[in-house]
């Protein structure tokens, strides 16, 4: 019954498993034991790389290469190994000389830039809780570190700590507790760290993606609030409190007391210390603190409005007028104007204002959307200034970018934010594959060298394709045209998108849900519900409401409304083209694609070990879905089978062609010395040195304009020409050094000889001359009056020069500024144009269709018109002969009248006749009568 089984004690859960002998892999000999590199594993399969990365785990390793990968495991606890120390370890050195780290990818992007002049960029990828924020900042931190030439990290400049501190501040803003993070960044984001052609920091910029603001009015009860609510709360001074009319604790605040209300461990009174700290750090004056923090105060506020229902008319009512004097007092707004905006808003009804009423769910509706994008505002606004301090003059142009942001979701109800955030992890993974493998095979090809293609079956287009195109329709587009359709709903949009996609696109099925849709993406399938799309993706406002608020008394919140400001309901007009939720996402997501591409990419990969955020705990099942689901291991397989290093001819000649000229003894042919000098062209001589090198023939190829070499090749080459390079620098030190010291020592020779030669002149000749006594105690006298004269000139010129220097300094000075400035601005109108241009293409693809549609329509309205015009002729024709029968009724009718009269004669007659005859009948019966008595008295006669 076992035959061709194995029984294993499984040691995760204790028990006995029968597993098949062909399911079993191999296991890698002991040497391979927590390897650093696991594209270096003699057997590569799935259990070896889990087994790795646990092992290493165990051991505080959390950092392992895969590739060209880095995979980050979270250590649940704090690790020493992130110490000055440390990045004086990784500073200048190449990856295979140090343990994987953090570190050492951020110093190659920071090499990697700085000697090739190319923007890099980190993409720091994993789900909820993986790391990718701690590891986000340890980038910025070494950074920050190795750009500052002073020691420690207590010693950076203003500028770099203005970069660390900017972290608490979106923290505090942009982040919460989650039941998988206590910490956890609810938006992504990309910071840009920029550089001067010398290597220092220059300036950072922070984008941001997706922020979650439905948890402003809602958290499942384990989980809380963003941060900024509680420590504001918990932490903020009488006179803030007194100023923004915040009298409660966490508890009676209607947005805070649903959920959590603390985290363990984490004092919300310190943190808010440590957050006014961190606006002193970053120069925000006491009024933008004041205003950043009133925004939070407002939305507290909000949350505890009361709405009532007037019994009567079933219409909304302020329960708690206090409450609304006190929100708008704080939010400098009316309160009639309020209370008339919010519970009767003026709208137009044909060519007319009318006043409409609200019920208590629409009003209650409208105050969480304000509340909503209040924060959204008020967050844009904070981001905006940190961007402000910290986006500086940068002479060189160049950046490290870091992206941090959240992995692929799948929960049990899948909403429009996760097709949002499943549909920027697909662009990344596409992103990645398209780096890894299509580039990679595709320069294999150009280089026309040997290769087997591998078909790694990623292909994510049609999923992207089905998400956001708008030719064929995508989800995004339909939904976009449904949310401008006067009658569409939720359920009629899926119907459409059942239509247009179901039986198109293996990619889409009708979802199991009664209103949605499953869509297979690159990690798994998943199952979207599509329950109130249209209203997320337009995100409808009370116009009423926002145009009271830009007229606010505090000018914080006016200036977070001044779109809305324009005019009254009648003539505003937004800024730019008014767009929604899913278009506003794709524009960004476009935009971060187009900076991405435009540098060299560093993969990062977070991998939580396990869900009860325990140290030295690792979920084998957990993490490999992870590693399949993130790529990692075809990562590993394409790494192993291809030739990750490559150098241009002239390079690979220029770099390693010292290796056969210099030290090849007996190692180097005449012709491969000749290759690396002379001329002998690209290919020939790269393939004459590698046979000089002797290296093995399958460690490399040699392209048409490149060598290529296998993980690993090229460090040894370097090895040998650091020994080299190191051997030949100690010759020419020892030459110069011995000729310098004989040629000094020749000197003190000869002025020996000299001073011989003069003493003895002068004891002959001039001990007795006057005039020699005379210039002998003058001399000196002499020197020092014109080196005097002399060193005042000189002072006199170098201030001059020092001041022009200052002069042309601040002139170039200003001149950057402005500079930068207009490129700035530049920038910011040409992205405004491209994303016009892109919603333009989608509003243009949306009018095409409409146009089409109406075609169609007209096409068939002039049908119904033929149809009409035959149906006329008909009813025409039917009419005759309606008229017709109604003439041969009427004469049919003068016939039956005449009929009826003759026979109403004829009846008259008849009786008449009748009359005549029963008169006869009587007489002849009267006769008879007669005739028998008169037979009777005859008889009797
Ligand atoms: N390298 C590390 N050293 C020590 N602790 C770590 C490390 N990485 C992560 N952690 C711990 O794990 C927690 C979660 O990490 P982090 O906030 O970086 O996750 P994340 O992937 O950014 O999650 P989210 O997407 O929810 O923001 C941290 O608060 C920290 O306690």
């Amino acid at each position: 019954m076992w035959t061709g089984c194995y029984i294993f004690d499984v040691l995760t859960t204790w028990y006995d498993r029968v597993v098949k002998k062909t399911e079993i892999d191999k296991v890698n000999p002991p040497k391979f034991d927590k390897a650093n590199d696991m594209a270096e594993l003699t057997y590569l399969n799935e259990a070896s790389v889990v087994h790795n990365l646990a092992s290493r785990y165990m051991a505080d390793m959390i950092y392992t290469y895969s590739g060209l990968f880095l995979v980050a495991v979270n250590p649940y606890c704090s690790l020493p190994i992130y110490s000055h120390e440390y990045i004086s370890t990784y500073k200048n050195q190449s990856r295979d000389g140090t343990p994987p780290h953090i570190y050492a990818i951020t110093d190659l992007a920071f090499r990697n830039m700085l000697e090739m002049r190319e923007n890099q960029s980190i993409l720091v990828t994993g789900e909820s809780g993986a790391g990718k924020t701690e590891n986000t900042k340890k980038v910025i931190q070494y950074l920050a570190a190795v750009t500052t030439p002073t020691n420690t990290t207590s010693e950076l400049g203003t500028f770099e700590q203005q970069i660390l501190q900017a972290n608490p501040i979106l923290e505090s803003f942009g982040n919460s507790q989650t039941v998988r993070n206590n910490n956890s960044s609810r938006f992504g984001k990309f910071i840009k760290i920029g550089f001067s052609r010398s290597g220092q920091i220059s300036g950072a910029y922070i984008d941001w993606y997706l922020l979650e603001k439905s948890r402003v009015v809602t958290q499942s009860p384990l989980e809380r609030n963003y941060h900024i609510f509680y420590q504001l709360v918990c932490g903020a001074s009488t006179s803030m409190r007194e100023k923004f009319l915040l009298d409660g604790k966490v508890g009676d605040y209607a947005y805070l007391n649903s959920g959590q209300r603390s985290i363990p461990g984490v004092s919300d009174t310190d943190e808010f210390k440590n957050l006014m700290l961190a606006f002193k750090v970053m120069g925000f004056s006491e009024q933008e603190q004041t205003d950043l923090l009133r925004v939070i105060a407002i939305i507290l506020h909000i949350g505890n409005l009361e709405i009532g229902e007037e019994r009567s008319s079933g219409q909304a009512k302020l329960s708690q007028f206090s409450q609304v004097e006190k929100l708008c007092h704080v939010m400098g707004v009316p309160v009639d104007a309020f209370a008339k905006a919010l519970l009767r808003p003026r709208a137009k009804a044909g060519r007319d204002w009318v006043d409409q009423s609200r019920t208590q769910a629409q009003v209650q509706f409208s105050l969480h959307a304000l509340a909503k994008v209040l924060y959204e505002r008020g967050f844009a606004y904070l981001v905006n200034r940190i961007n402000e301090v910290l986006d500086r003059d940068s002479d060189g142009n160049m950046f490290i970018g870091v992206l941090d942001i959240a992995g692929f979701e799948i929960f049990e109800a899948n909403s429009f934010e996760q097709l949002c955030i499943n549909y920027t992890n697909e662009k990344l993974q596409q992103f990645f594959n398209h780096h890894m493998f299509v580039l990679e095979q595709e320069e294999y090809a150009r280089e026309n060298i040997e290769w087997q293609f591998i078909d790694f079956g990623h292909d994510l287009q049609p999923t992207i394709d089905l998400i956001e195109k708008s030719n064929p329709i995508g989800i995004f587009s339909c939904l976009d045209e449904d949310c401008v359709m006067p009658r569409a709903t939720d359920k009629s949009f899926t119907e459409k998108l059942h239509t247009l996609w179901a039986k198109k696109s293996d990619k889409y099925k009708p979802s199991l849900f009664k209103q949605g849709f499953r869509l297979t993406h690159y990690a798994a399938e998943v199952d979207y519900s599509t329950e109130g799309w249209l209203e997320k993706n337009k995100d409808p406002l009370n116009d009423n409401i926002t145009h009271l608020l830009s007229l606010s008394s505090e000018p914080h919140v006016a200036q977070l409304f001044a779109d809305d400001a324009e005019g009254d309901g009648a003539t505003r007009k937004r800024k730019g083209l008014f767009r929604t939720v899913a278009q506003r996402h794709k524009e960004q997501l476009t935009s971060l694609m187009a900076q991405l591409n435009s540098t060299r990419p560093h993969f990062v990969r977070c991998i939580l070990p396990n869900h009860e955020k325990r140290p030295k705990k690792m979920d084998n099942v957990l993490v490999l879905d992870q590693l399949r689901c993130n790529g990692v291991l075809e990562g590993i397989r394409i790494a192993r089978t291809g030739f990750p290093n490559r150098l241009s001819f002239a390079e690979f000649r220029q770099r390693y062609g010292i290796l056969v000229t210099q030290g090849a003894g007996a190692r180097g042919t005449q012709l491969a010395r000749a290759a690396s000098t002379g001329y002998v062209d690209g290919q020939r001589a790269c393939s004459l040195i590698l046979d000089a090198l002797k290296l093995d023939k399958s460690a490399y190829r040699v392209g048409i304009t490149k060598v290529f070499f296998r993980a690993g090749v090229l460090a040894e080459l370097e090895d040998r020409r650091e020994k080299l390079v190191a051997s030949v620098i100690t010759l020419i030190q020892s030459r110069a050094r011995g000729f310098l010291q004989r040629r000094h020592v020749n000197k003190r020779l000869y002025r020996a000889d000299a001073v011989q030669v003069i003493s003895r002149n002068m004891a002959a000749s001039q001990t007795d001359n006057p005039w020699w006594k005379m210039y002998v105690k003058m001399q000196p006298l002499l020197i020092a009056q014109r080196e005097t004269v002399q060193s005042m000139a000189r002072d006199g010129e170098y201030r001059k020069v020092v001041a022009q220097l200052a002069d042309s300094e601040s002139e170039s000075q200003k001149a950057r500024e402005r500079a930068r400035k207009f490129e700035t601005e530049m920038k910011k109108v040409q992205e405004t144009l491209e994303s016009e241009r892109a919603l333009a293409i989608d509003n243009q693809e949306i009018l095409r269709r409409s146009q089409k549609r109406e075609a169609d329509l007209e096409e068939q309205l002039a049908g119904a018109l033929d149809d009409l015009d035959k149906l006329e002729a008909q009813c025409e024709e039917l009419l005759d002969a309606k008229r017709k029968a109604d003439k041969e009724v009427e004469m049919w009718r003068g016939e039956l009248e005449k009929g009826a009269r003759i026979i109403g004669r004829l009846e008259g007659e008849k009786s008449a006749l009748d009359k005549r005859m029963e008169a006869l009948v009587a007489d002849l019966s009267a006769k008879d009568d007669k005739e028998g008595k008169i037979h009777g008295e005859m008889e009797q006669l």
